[in-house]
């Protein structure tokens, strides 16, 4: 069964409590944290005093998605908030074997983004050192997006690419992922699915996101 991430982009900012309540009385095991700074996307989200605030209020995983540019500024930061998973842009990072040691310095696990144009080839020297691919089903930046079918031949490169290396990385999928696509991408091997706008618009959150852990 896939690991549920909802994503906090979609969730009532004026009532937050009373979203993050519903995801703990959840089948989610993890929390999407999408931290965007207006510069490697064109949108701004929250930052580390929201992760701050969730993590007080949860025992469950922190996965925080940056979007950001140049992130090794912020990794003992964002450790010190409560992220557990931190994954960066491939596509945003200059020196990235030296991003995921730094990442793994702090005691976090350590996940590379990739870009719906980015080929999953880009990680192939790092397969080994990685935690996690976060996968984007959508070009970063908004919720509540369209779903690329792409996707799925990407996915299933990647989980190529980690069987031939004898990796032991998780497949994250981003992006448009709904109660339609799911059992696609867990059958090409999607491991832990990120939905923000199809939990959070759904009349009852709380079943939708048990569906997606049967997808
Ligand atoms: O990283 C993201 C956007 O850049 C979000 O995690 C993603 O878009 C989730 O939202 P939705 O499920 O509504 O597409
Ligand atoms: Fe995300």
């Amino acid at each position: 069964m896939p690991i549920i991430a909802p994503s906090i982009l979609a969730a009532d900012f004026g009532n937050l409590a009373k979203d993050i309540e519903m995801i703990n009385n959840s089948e989610a095991e993890w929390f999407h944290l999408d931290v965007m700074d207006g510069v490697f996307v064109p949108n701004i989200s929250y930052g580390m005093p929201i992760i701050e605030k969730i993590n007080a209020l949860t025992d469950k995983v922190l996965d925080v998605h940056l979007m950001i540019v140049d992130p090794d500024r912020y990794i003992s930061t964002f450790k010190q908030v409560g992220a557990d998973i931190l994954t960066v842009h491939y596509e945003a990072c200059t020196h990235l074997h030296r991003t995921i040691q730094a990442i793994k310095a702090e005691g976090m696990k350590a996940g590379v983004a990739l870009n719906p144009h980015t080929p999953v080839s880009v990680l192939e020297e790092v397969i080994n050192d990685l935690d996690l691919v976060l996968i984007m089903s959508v070009n970063p930046g908004f919720g509540g997006q369209k779903f690329i079918e792409n996707t799925y031949n990407k996915i299933s490169k990647l989980k190529k690419m980690i069987t031939t290396a004898n990796a032991n990385v998780i497949i994250e999928v981003d992006g448009g992922v709904n109660n339609i696509n799911a059992s696609k991408l867990v059958e090409v091997g999607a491991d832990a699915l990120v939905a923000g706008s199809a939990i959070f618009n759904a009349e009852n959150p709380t079943s939708y996101i048990s569906e997606l852990k049967k997808a």
